[in-house]
């Protein structure tokens, strides 16, 4: 059987908008825009992964909402699955920690105007059709 290690990415909605992250490291991924998040650990929860990736890289306190349907693949082992997530009352806004160097909240409208990675293209898509509803 092979390995396969799920990384979770956070569709942080607020107020109809999506949290888009810009990464900084390493090279081949710096500059294109992400979901935040990370890998789940070894025991660890998927929602659970995705509430602490969100703390130590936004500094955010969240609450996930739901698994975006899909799942898709990134580099061996690893594949994305994505889930919904809000800002619980109270939380500090958003700032680039750790892993990014930039985020912008935005409108469906804006969704395609930052150069998502290829591998998160379809995620997207699959968030623009949850924010369009
Ligand atoms: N978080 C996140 N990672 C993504 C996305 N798309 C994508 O290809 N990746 C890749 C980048 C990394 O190779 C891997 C996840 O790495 P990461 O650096 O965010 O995760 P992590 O915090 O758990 O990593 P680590 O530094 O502890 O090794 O998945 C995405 O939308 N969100």
């Amino acid at each position: 059987m092979t390995e396969r290690i799920v990384v979770v990415g956070a569709a942080l909605l607020d107020a109809g908008r999506l949290l888009a992250a810009r990464r900084s490291a390493p090279p081949e991924l710096a500059g294109r825009w992400e979901l935040p998040g990370g890998k789940v650990e070894p025991g660890e929860t998927p929602d659970a992964a995705l509430v602490r990736e969100l703390r130590e890289e936004l500094g955010v306190e969240t609450e996930p909402v739901g698994r975006v349907p899909g799942e898709w693949p990134l580099k061996p082992p690893y594949v994305l699955h994505a889930w919904t997530a809000r800002l619980l009352p109270g939380s500090p806004a958003p700032k680039p920690l750790q892993d990014h160097d930039a985020l912008r909240w935005l409108t469906p409208e804006e969704l395609w105007d930052v150069e998502w990675l290829d591998q998160d293209v379809a995620a997207v898509r699959e968030v623009a059709g949850l924010l369009r509803a």
